[in-house]
């Protein structure tokens, strides 16, 4: 029996073509030929995750592909009504999100080999060449320098909650030096990411049709409503680590970001979300750490302040860097831009957060 891909591999095909597709403007007109296929067949969460990847990918690629001036208003039903189901089944909204994006877009070139972005390729890319990897890749590598502080999470709540000073200090301590390492790997993008082309080619396919210029009142998916559905586009803010983190340690921000950041949590997966919300409920950890009266702990707790607010200040000397500065560069010299027409409805603001 032929495996649900084989039957899906119109998908597969068009996915692994998506550059060359884009760039030619060919990916609408491969679409509108491709039959609709049903996701029942699909097996596992493995292949699921796998085709929502593919769709949202297809999706990005099929409404952004003549630029912000020749956007699709519709997205076909061949697209829409397996994108729309696939992603009830998951939980997740019907557009590329981080999850897509990075989490689960990386194979190993050689599966002996290390987890190192010389032994790694995404699974499906955009346009934006060897910048576009390095974009994904180096993303994905600040997720796995969080892994070891997401894994000591658990051992922040024994320490608090039995509890036990040393277990909670050490805990915190590996925390922090996970952030520090989300730090160093971050600084990684200047390495593999040409600013030009994340400002001018990358960033379009990640925007999203909500409070959109270009798609002022959404995208309709054939099939699925006849109104326009309205979703914010794929950001590393839909990425579970620093919210973790923020709940763990108490971090408050203002009113208009914690706003925009409850929102990212509704594009991550469920599974995601509910741990956020289970560290939410503990009893404060700072107020722990206070009144134990202990320096050593203290001092662990404002290492992992300190270190998250310098991974902040570092990212955001990156906005700068690829958002603010390229803009402005785009602007002083067209000529030399490497795209004719950078979007100018993304012109210095967030991809999901105008006015970021
Ligand atoms: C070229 C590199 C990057 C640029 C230009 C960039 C840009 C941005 C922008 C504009 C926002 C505002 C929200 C939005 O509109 O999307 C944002 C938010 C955010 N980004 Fe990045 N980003 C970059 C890389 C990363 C990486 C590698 C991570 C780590 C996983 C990351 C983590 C975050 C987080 C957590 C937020 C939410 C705000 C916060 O919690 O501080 N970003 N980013």
């Amino acid at each position: 029996m032929a495996s649900s891909f084989q039957i899906h591999c119109p998908w597969m095909e068009i996915a692994h073509s998506l550059p060359h597709l884009i760039e030619n403007h060919q990916l609408r007109s491969q679409v509108n030929k491709m039959p609709l296929l049903s996701s029942q067949y699909l097996k596992g969460h493995r292949e699921l995750y796998l085709a929502h990847l593919v769709l949202s990918y297809i999706t990005m690629g099929y409404v952004w592909q003549d630029g912000e001036k020749g956007t699709a208003k519709v997205l076909p039903q061949n697209l829409a009504i397996p994108f729309v189901e696939i992603s009830r089944v998951l939980g997740l909204p019907p557009i590329l999100v981080h999850a897509d994006f990075v989490l689960v877009n990386w194979k190993k070139r050689n599966p002996c080999g290390p987890l190192e972005i010389e032994n790694l390729e995404p699974i499906i890319c955009l346009p934006g060449g060897a910048s576009l990897r390095g974009f994904i890749l180096v993303t994905f590598l600040v997720e796995k320098a969080a892994a070891a502080g997401i894994k000591a999470v658990p051992q922040v709540v024994n320490g608090m909650l039995q509890p036990d000073n040393r277990i909670l200090e050490e805990a915190l301590q590996d925390v922090a030096s996970s952030l520090r390492d989300m730090a160093r790997v971050l600084k990684k993008m200047h390495d593999y990411v040409d600013p030009a082309i994340f400002y001018g080619v990358i960033r379009i396919f990640f925007s999203g049709w909500k409070d959109s210029p270009a798609l002022p009142e959404g995208l309709i998916y054939e099939g699925i409503s006849d109104k326009p559905l309205v979703y914010s586009g794929a950001s590393a803010a839909q990425s579970t680590t620093l919210h973790t983190f923020d709940e763990l340690l108490g971090i408050q921000h203002c009113r208009e970001s914690t706003t925009f950041l409850h929102r990212m949590r509704e594009y991550m997966p469920p599974h995601h979300q509910a741990f956020i919300e289970e560290i939410q409920s503990l009893p404060p950890l700072r107020s722990h750490v206070l009144s134990s009266g202990k320096e050593k702990l203290c001092s662990a707790y404002n290492m992992c302040v300190a270190a998250l607010s310098d991974l902040r200040t570092y990212h955001i000397a990156m906005v700068t860097k690829y958002i603010i500065s390229a803009a402005r560069n785009a602007k002083a010299k067209p000529s030399e831009s490497t795209s004719p027409n950078p979007p100018s409805f993304l012109e210095e603001r967030g991809q999901v957060a105008p006015g970021f």
